[in-house]
């Protein structure tokens, strides 16, 4: 589905992405975990053109896409899409008009059936009754939500979650985790979550691929991991533990 072959990317002399090879199957949760600064939201920005790699390919649904040109990313990014951090929700449009818009800008459709893709999309995320209200006027969780029902409206193929529970309570992180593996499911999407949390990823992800200084150190099932003696995967076990 999403296959990296001997991925380099440099930011003047930094080397980032060292040599990175790594195949995502389709349909699979795929979760990214390392620390700060290891290429996790570089590694995202080049599955959806956001950046071009140095060196190595990248291929998505068959086709070799690290040296497309931005039309030629266009069909590509429309399989794609990226849940971010923060909500970034327009704070003076209510919350049907913030999922509709990236509908309305991505497609001609009738009314009706935007209307009915909103619909949908606020369903499968759980909220009732928020349509005509603004931002503000709902929780930073909710809102949370909003954004994962504006990206899923699209229908994407490709789900890639840029560390979807960072700032949130516990109880909210659980909630938003339980999505992304319902919608998943749902969806048949392939995931790609890129996170901090090794409790997360134990109990949702069907694979957890750990790098550190642009490399991958370990890859396995959450099992697998659980076994590992490597020290940075031990490292994120034991703060897991703790938590
Ligand atoms: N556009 C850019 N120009 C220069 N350097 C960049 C750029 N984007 C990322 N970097 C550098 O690449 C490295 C990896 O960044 P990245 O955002 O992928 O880290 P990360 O693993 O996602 O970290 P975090 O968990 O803190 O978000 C960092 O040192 C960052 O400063």
């Amino acid at each position: 589905m999403i296959e990296f072959k001997n991925l380099v990317k440099k930011f003047g002399t930094r080397t980032v992405l060292n040599g990175l090879s790594l195949n995502i199957r389709e349909g699979e949760i795929i979760f990214v975990l390392g620390t700060s600064g290891t290429g996790k939201s570089v590694l995202l920005k080049n599955i959806v053109g956001l950046m071009t790699p140095d060196e190595g390919e990248i291929w998505i649904d068959g086709q070799e896409v690290s040296k497309f040109t931005e039309d030629q990313y266009l069909p590509i990014r429309k399989k794609c899409g990226m849940v971010f951090q923060h909500p970034a929700l327009f704070d003076s449009l209510t919350i049907f008009e913030n999922v509709a818009f990236s509908l309305r800008r991505h497609y001609q459709l009738p009314e009706t059936e935007i209307t009915e893709k909103v619909k949908t999309a606020l369903k499968l995320v759980h909220l009732h009754g928020v349509e005509s209200k603004k931002p503000a006027q709902i929780s930073y969780g909710m809102q949370k939500r909003v954004s994962l029902a504006r990206t899923i409206a699209l229908q994407p193929k490709i789900l890639l979650f840029d560390e979807p529970t960072t700032g949130l309570d516990p109880v909210t992180t659980t909630a938003v985790n339980q999505l992304i593996q319902d919608l998943s499911r749902e969806l048949k999407t392939t995931s790609v979550v890129v996170s901090h949390d090794m409790n997360c990823a134990l109990s949702i992800a069907d694979r957890i691929v750990v790098l550190d200084k642009g490399q991958i150190v370990a890859l396995g099932t959450p099992d697998e991991l659980k076994r590992s003696e490597i020290p940075l995967v031990r490292d994120f076990l034991a703060e897991a533990l703790t938590v």
